[in-house]
């Protein structure tokens, strides 16, 4: 069998493609007759193949495709490879397509959506952020046109009207977490004419490893204002007075802070002889805690700035001020406790929704990234998915070189920036990638000490990020970034227009080099994956030190080798360490996300009895015709003084207030809870078991007593000028709302530990 024919039959383990492969011939016979064909003619038949139902038939896929390549050359000038075809296929039956860099995922990813939205579903795009929705929308619009379908995206900064209109078109680009904030705000609304997300059909998702596996654990939040809890500012003046070690510690790597028993002592006598662990006052513990992470874990000018009498949250990951976020669970006002400035109104937690939670909403899910396959199983275990792996247009003859080893950080710069000078010498452009931005920063110094000028990442919005990034192909770039920085941007060689392209070729094309392994070789793959793009030459390199918190943290063991003069350490079995480590983190990883998989999904089948009755009360009378059985009387006096419809829609009004406050409290006491559940149970049972033997009596009687408080409320209403006013018996909503994903502040990262916790060390906590 020829190589080109071996190479389109797919890969074992994968979805099988020989039925897709099968069709390109009669597509291809099909191009002729196309071509002939004027655009409204072009178009009709694209109608037609609307006809029916899904899934299509081995004919209308033909034809499907067929068309779908026409109007791409017609209106993109890009005919779709035949491999871009099989990827639309694979789509279209519901896989992850792997598609390497550069390939034309976007265009595949078009195609499909056009074939599944031609029989009716309304599909979501969803990419990792909103420059990457808007620019892929407005970039296939003229596709779509021609095929009858219509497209619409929706950025942060869209308002209600516009968000109503791109949800209402057949194609929607969003980013994943916009789309989650608009699924949280829906869900809070009290007039069903104000939710702007339609009924959930088919999602594509763009780099679908990072959001499917990544992210999944990701919590999108909904916060909101209503009433203010009085910050301890008394806690703050205890925990101040307290010292590292003797009171405290400090785990490893900064991201938690417990009591010793010395700590619990003097808090427990600082606030006046009290018992911190007393049965009947869960909620002492709570509050010292987050005094102590306060006080210990957020830094002035690190992680937050205090500006004009308020504490502002800088963000880590991006390094610039974040207005509008906030920390959760009363962390906001324990820091402007401790900074003595005014406490601010107390948000809360309104809803969470965990990506994937948020993705499993469709029935329909398709994804497409470069690097599927490592994660082929747990694409399965999480999401019944299966991963089709595509080959590239043309092979990939990108060199791979072996990871480098050093001893120390400052061995592996050293061997790092050597190796970039040499290469800068002859032209090619370099891309360094980094773990995180402050080291972007520290390598970049020490590149322009050597004299090579370079661009970093940073701190920039995703279409500067994503212009730098569509530059790094240009003769003599030298870019560093992060792992996530510019994202679904392509790198041409000769930079983004190519017209310095044959000089690059010549030269050997872009030069990656990792400055350090990932926590996952996903994510070397994607960084790896920047070179080679349709075939182009390039090279890849990672340096690697025993002191990376790769190994620091996941190695079996870290002494006992040798080096060479310059730091080198040369011996197989050390490289094999590396590799090692990285399973060990990547199993760390996966050990998570099937945890947190687990706490969710209790937390979801509650939520979904709450959602499925809030929606009786929104679109129906539910609330109404509770408060006329549970309060009879007040129902007809207020009935007969005003109307009926007005006090239904008092009676909507408050029961869905109940509902929401109630909801809201049960998260509360749910995150608290699993925060919580690991001090108590330590070591003795399994804390999921714990954690579901409790939270599953409290929801017990949850609507029965939203139920019963609705019907107080509603009791207590008064006619005033000859309205029901609602807010006389406390049906007050958030006065203000926002939303966060959890990764975006510190407190995630305490979370996480705490999962990783559950498994880990069990031991090592104190007090429990
Ligand atoms: N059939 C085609 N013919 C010519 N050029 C194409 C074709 N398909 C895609 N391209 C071009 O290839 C480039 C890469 O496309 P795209 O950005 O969709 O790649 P990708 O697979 O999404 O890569 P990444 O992994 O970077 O997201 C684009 O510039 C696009 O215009």
């Amino acid at each position: 069998m020829a190589e080109s024919v071996r190479r389109l039959l797919g890969k074992p383990g994968a979805v099988d493609l020989r039925p897709y492969t099968k069709l390109l011939p009669a597509i291809e016979a099909e191009e002729e007759g196309l071509r002939e064909l004027g655009d409204a003619e072009l178009k009709e038949k694209a109608i037609q193949l609307g006809y029916a139902e899904l899934p299509y038939s081995p004919a209308d896929l033909v034809d499907l495709c067929a068309v779908g390549r026409e109007a791409a050359r017609r209106t993109l000038g890009e005919r779709p490879f035949d491999v871009q075809l099989l990827g639309v296929m694979a789509l279209l039956d519901g896989h992850v397509t792997e598609m390497a860099t550069g390939e034309g995922k976007t265009l595949a990813g078009a195609l499909a959506a056009a074939g599944f939205a031609l029989r009716g579903k309304r599909v979501h795009v969803l990419s990792v952020n909103d420059y990457l929705a808007r620019r892929d929308a407005d970039w296939m619009r003229p596709l779509y046109g021609m095929l009858g379908v219509t497209v619409g995206w929706i950025n942060e900064d869209s308002d209600t009207e516009e968000r109503k209109s791109a949800y209402g078109r057949d194609v929607t680009y969003a980013a994943v977490s916009e789309l989650g904030f608009d699924v949280l705000r829906d869900r809070m609304v009290t007039d069903a004419d104000d939710r702007v997300v339609p009924e959930p059909h088919v999602a594509i998702i763009d780099e679908a490893d990072s959001v499917l596996v990544d992210e999944a654990r990701v919590p999108l939040v909904l916060a909101g204002a209503a009433e203010s809890v009085p910050a301890d500012i008394e806690m703050a003046d205890v925990v101040r007075d307290l010292k590292p070690r003797l009171h405290y510690e400090v785990d490893g790597e900064g991201r938690n802070v417990q009591l010793t028993d010395a700590g619990i002592d003097a808090v427990e006598k600082a606030l006046g002889g009290v018992d911190l662990y007393a049965e009947d006052d869960s909620s002492l513990l709570p509050q010292v805690n987050l005094a102590l992470h306060a006080q210990v874990l957020l830094q002035r000018d690190v992680h937050y700035v205090v500006r004009d009498g308020e504490v502002r949250i800088i963000n880590e990951s991006r390094g610039r001020i974040a207005l509008l976020q906030r920390w959760p669970d009363g962390l906001q006002a324990a820091v402007e406790a401790k900074e003595k400035v005014a406490i601010s109104e107390t948000g809360e937690i309104l809803d969470s929704i965990t990506v994937q939670a948020l993705v499993m909403r469709y029935p329909t899910l398709a994804g497409m990234t470069g690097t599927a396959m490592s994660v082929a199983e747990q694409l399965r275990e999480f999401y019944e998915l299966e991963v089709a792996v595509v080959p590239s247009n043309k092979p990939n003859i990108r060199e791979d070189h072996g990871t480098r080893l050093y001893a120390t950080r400052e061995e592996k710069e050293d061997a790092l920036i050597a190796r970039a000078e040499e290469v800068h010498k002859s032209g090619r452009p370099i891309l360094i990638g980094t773990q995180d931005v402050a080291e972007s920063e520290l390598l970049a110094d020490r590149l322009r000490e050597a004299g090579l000028e370079c661009v970093v990442l940073n701190a920039k919005n995703d279409a500067d990020e994503a212009s730098i990034i569509a530059e790094a192909g240009t003769y003599g770039a030298v870019t560093v970034s992060t792992q996530m920085a510019g994202r679904g941007t392509d790198i041409r060689l000769g930079g983004s227009d190519m017209s310095d392209r044959d000089r690059v070729v010549e030269a050997g094309g872009l030069f990656v080099m990792g400055f350090g392994r990932y926590p996952s070789s996903r994510l070397d793959g994607q960084l790896r994956g920047r070179a080679g793009r349709q075939g182009d030459p390039g090279d890849s390199i990672f340096f690697v030190s025993m002191d990376d918190d790769l190994l620091v943290e996941h190695a079996s063991e870290t002494t006992g080798y040798t080096t060479t003069a310059l730091g080198e350490i040369t011996d197989e079995a050390w490289l094999a360490v590396v590799d090692h480590a990285q399973r060990v983190s990547e199993g760390r990883l996966l050990e998570v996300h099937r945890n947190t998989w687990r706490y969710n999904k209790l937390i979801d089948v509650q939520r979904e009895v709450v959602l499925e009755h809030r929606e009786l009360v929104l679109t129906g009378d539910q609330g109404d015709r509770h408060v006329k059985l549970d309060r009879k009387e007040r129902h007809e006096e207020l009935v007969e003084e005003l109307d009926a419809e007005r006090v239904a829609a008092a009676a909507r009004l408050i029961t869905l207030y109940h509902l929401d406050r109630g909801w809201t409290d049960h998260n509360a006491f749910l995150s608290e809870l699993r925060e919580g559940i690991h001090l108590r149970y330590l070591g003795r049972r399994d804390p999921l078991d714990e954690f579901n033997r409790e939270a599953v009596p409290v929801f017990k009687g949850f609507l029965d007593q939203a139920r019963a408080r609705a019907a107080e409320s509603f009791a207590e209403l008064e006619v005033v000028d000859g309205e029901l006013d609602v807010s006389s018996v406390g049906v007050k909503r958030p006065s203000m709302t926002w939303t966060y994903m959890v990764h975006d502040h510190p407190f995630s990262s305490a979370l996480e530990t705490l999962v990783g916790r559950l498994k880990g060390d069990r031991g090592s906590s104190n007090g429990g």
